[in-house]
Parts: structure tokens; sequence; C-alpha cells
């Protein structure tokens, strides 16, 4: 990709800042117990993060990525995990490696505008970005039950760029699965992945974004400050 002058960069959360499948396989687990099912496992898991959290707990009912589960189980199973989920944000997950220095090269261009937009609900998107200190580095969070569609749809992409007042044609998401490219596609943004998120188990280089980065690092060689 040609070096790219944004005046507005969207960046996922799961996957991309944060590792949170230890928390979220976690709670998958202690759910699974209370309901006297098979436990689950991180790897699992790891393949079911990426489209919220009442899409997680129906893959993990199934243990598939897309079989419909039982409405009354599901909302059982779902009550449960919310609760154990609540306890047990943020205290097993950590920002990626090159993060921190990412949003610092970010946050060093003066034009740029940087906002978080993610699938995860968001009382636990606000305490996630919190406790692992980066909350206060958007602009704008556009959580996954903040609008009436979700990544791929592109809606929370263009209402972030027009809540920030800037064109789709210069802004950019940052993410690491093909709901993200497709969303960004969808709303007319560039789109620069991560190697080392979660993409249900598939290579994100086959989705064809912009440029694979394996680390926030890279960004500045990326990106040119508008
Ligand atoms: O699936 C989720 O809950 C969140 O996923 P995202 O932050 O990668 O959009
Ligand atoms: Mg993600």
């Amino acid at each position: 990709m040609a070096q790219f002058q944004p005046k507005l960069v969207l960046i996922d959360l799961d996957g991309t800042l944060v590792d949170s499948v230890p928390d979220l396989s976690y709670s998958v687990d202690q759910t699974m117990l209370a309901l006297g099912l098979p436990l689950r496992g991180e790897a699992a898991v790891r393949t079911w993060v990426g489209n919220g959290v009442q899409t997680l707990v129906e893959r993990a009912l199934t243990n598939t990525l897309d079989q419909p589960a039982d409405p009354a189980a599901f909302e059982q199973a779902l009550a449960i995990f919310m609760a154990i989920y609540a306890e047990n944000t943020s205290q097993r997950s950590r920002l990626y490696p090159g993060v921190v220095e990412g949003l610092d090269f970010l946050q060093s261009c003066k034009a740029l505008k940087v906002a978080c937009v993610t699938n995860k609900a968001a009382q636990f998107t606000h305490k996630l970005l919190r406790d692992l200190g980066i909350f206060e580095r958007f602009a704008l969070i556009v959580s996954g039950d903040t609008l009436s569609e979700k990544k791929p749809h592109p809606l929370p992409l263009l209402y972030a760029a027009e809540q920030l007042g800037v064109e789709p044609t210069d802004s950019l998401m940052l993410g690491d699965s093909k709901s993200d490219v497709k969303a960004a596609r969808a709303a007319g943004f560039k789109i620069i992945t991560v190697s080392y998120g979660y993409n249900h188990g598939e290579d994100i280089r086959d989705y064809h974004p912009d440029a694979v980065i394996d680390s926030f690092q890279e960004l500045t060689t990326l990106i040119q400050c508008a």
C-alpha cells in the first residue's frame, strides 16, 4: 500500500488492541461448568470471538461456528456468561506489544482523529479500555450494541466518520478479522489488518486488506501525518 494520510483511524478492540481471549475463554468455560456442559478451551474460543457476546455464547453452546442454539438454553447461558464476564473482563487480558507505541504515533499526528469501533457490548468495552489504561485515547467509542448493526455492516464505521466530521475516503480501519475488512470495504474506508488477531481460524490475507502488519509499530512506515 502506498503511504496513506488518513484524517480518521478507527481501531477494532478484540484481537487488534487487546488479547482478550484469556478472559473470554475463562468466562465461557465457567458458563459451561455451570450448565454441566464440556469445557470448550481457549483454542476454540479464539476462533469464535469477533461477532459480539451473543454470537460467542451461541457458538460455545453448540460448540460450532454457525449452528443455532435452542432459544431457552441460549437465554440461560447468556445470562450466566454476562454475569461471569462482568467480573472477569480484564484481569487476564493484555494490550498487544506495540499498541501503546502505535497509539502514541497516531496521536502525534495533530490532524488525525482516533476512535474505537468494536462488536463488543459497551459495558465490557468501556471497562476493558479503562482497566488497560487506554480509554482516554479515543475521541469516540462505538460498541456492538451502540447501533442497530454491527460489523461487517458498514453502519458503525459510517456513523463514527459522520460523528467526527471526516469523509470515508479520508478514513482508515485497523482490525483483525474479515468483519473489519468487509465493513471497511462497504463503507469506502482503507483497511489495514494485524496478522496476530482472531479471524475464525482463517488467514486474514485471504480477505485482501490494503496491508497486513505484525505490530502497531509498523504504522509509522504506512501512515503519514496529514
Ligand atoms: O466479538 C466481540 O465481542 C468483539 O470483537 P471485536 O472487538 O473484534 O469487534
Ligand atoms: Mg477483532
